[in-house]
């Protein structure tokens, strides 16, 4: 296996803003696929900040999440590790990141109606890249293990290319991005 984070990194402390351990994060946009409550079939994640640099995170499996009968699709449970994994770099650091590589390692099949348990822990930041990895376990068992490289943005990118119709509908209704980021800060 390849050395992992893959260049030099520092381990950056908690940003002093980051929630406390235990802490339930709020869905940190409503119309989100990985964590929104507006998304009918979405994945809706639920995730609750660790100690040190860790999130946790909760995936249930629905109906509509099958790839093959009764078990989750695998680009599903990528998009629930890419949601947990940005969820542990902006809570943790505070800072709005995108996800620029993503790679997952299906260990074992996901069943229709069980909770994927995702502990996400940020390994390491060198400038504007951020390393982070994941484990998935499904009643004790992993399932699922993944890594990504985040970069870190400015809001403009956002705005810059977003869909001009969703970010007017944003900025005149905050609540959208939940809690967690202040657009006026
Ligand atoms: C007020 C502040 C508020 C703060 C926020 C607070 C709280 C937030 C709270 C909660 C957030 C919660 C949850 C988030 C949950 C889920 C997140 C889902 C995230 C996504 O689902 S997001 C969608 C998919 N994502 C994209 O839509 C990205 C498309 N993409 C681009 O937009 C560009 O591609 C970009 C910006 C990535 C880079 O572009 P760029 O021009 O800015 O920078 P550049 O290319 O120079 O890369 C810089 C350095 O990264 C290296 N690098 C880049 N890409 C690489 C790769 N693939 N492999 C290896 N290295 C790579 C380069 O090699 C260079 O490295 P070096 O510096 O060493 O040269």
């Amino acid at each position: 296996m390849n050395s992992w984070p893959p260049v030099e990194t520092t381990v950056p402390d908690r940003h002093p803003d980051a929630p406390a351990p235990d802490t339930e994060l709020p869905e940190h946009y409503a119309h989100c696929f990985g964590c929104g409550d507006s998304v009918e079939h979405g994945l809706r994640l639920r995730a609750t900040a660790g100690e040190g640099m860790t999130v946790r995170s909760r995936f249930t499996v629905t109906t509509e999440h099958q790839g093959a009968p009764g078990l989750a699709h695998g680009g599903l449970l990528a998009c629930a590790f890419d949601e947990a994994l940005g969820s542990a770099v902006g809570h943790l650091l505070r800072r709005p990141a995108v996800t620029a590589k993503l790679e997952t390692d299906f260990l074992r099949p996901v069943p229709v109606g069980t909770t994927l348990v995702i502990d996400a822990h940020l390994d390491g930041i060198a400038g504007r890249k951020v390393y982070v990895s994941a484990e998935g376990t499904v009643e004790g068992t992993t399932a699922v293990r993944a890594r990504a490289l985040f970069i870190t943005v400015d809001l403009k990118h956002f705005v810059d290319h977003g869909r001009p119709e969703d970010i007017r509908r944003v900025a005149e209704n905050p609540a959208l991005l939940g809690r967690s980021i202040d657009v006026n800060p």
